[in-house]
């Protein structure tokens, strides 16, 4: 009986996957963080030039996870990737204090962009281990969150390198994405 279910479950709601693009400054730590979330390791990497794009299990979803080279050069090529998201996880160096305002324009970007409108935006706080890093609260000052009204967003403190805080993240995105769905 439970594998008719399935079958019938799975015949009229094929496993979707839900694509998920995720942005921030060069050195931010994106990278290291797909691959933490795709392999379970932390790899070596390299400054991004173009894009990764790796698949991501969680809680039963399967996510497409693109993740964009951030060098101020290769910004404007963000939005190219904007279509059909699902969710933005902007990834930020929580020790990056020189350029929070300009991580803060491209948050303003990402708000305003058409392709993204009521899209969920995660923040990584990223590189919490760092003993200078901002705190949760510091970073959400700087980048005028609770002036959010348009998009659900969720700030979540994480290190990339141990994953610390990353499944968190995804638990946001995946409450998300059940909301959306039922
Ligand atoms: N201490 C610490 N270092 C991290 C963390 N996450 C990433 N890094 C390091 O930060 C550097 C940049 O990481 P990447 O993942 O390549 O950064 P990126 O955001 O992909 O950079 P671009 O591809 O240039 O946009 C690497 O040396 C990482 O090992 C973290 O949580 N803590
Ligand atoms: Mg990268």
């Amino acid at each position: 009986m439970g594998q008719v279910f399935s079958s019938f479950w799975l015949y009229w709601f094929p496993n979707k996957e839900y694509k998920l693009v995720m942005v921030g400054l060069d050195n931010a730590g994106k990278t290291t963080a797909l691959f933490k979330l795709h392999l379970g390791e932390a790899i070596t990497t390299q400054p991004t030039i173009g894009s990764n794009v790796e698949q991501v299990e969680f809680k039963n979803l399967t996510f497409e996870v693109w993740d964009l080279g951030g060098q101020a050069s290769l910004r404007p090529s963000w939005a190219s990737y904007y279509k059909a998201t699902d969710a933005i996880i902007l990834v930020l160096d929580s020790t990056d204090r020189a350029r929070v305002r300009i991580a803060k324009g491209e948050l303003q970007s990402i708000l305003g962009h058409e392709d993204l409108r009521t899209i969920g935006i995660l923040i990584l706080a990223n590189k919490q281990d760092l003993k200078d890093a901002m705190s949760v609260e510091e970073m959400s000052t700087a980048l005028a969150l609770t002036d959010i009204r348009d998009h659900p967003w969720h700030i979540q403190p994480c290190c990339a390198l141990s994953g610390e805080g990353l499944f968190d993240g995804m638990e946001w995105i995946a409450q998300r994405v059940n909301q959306l769905r039922t």
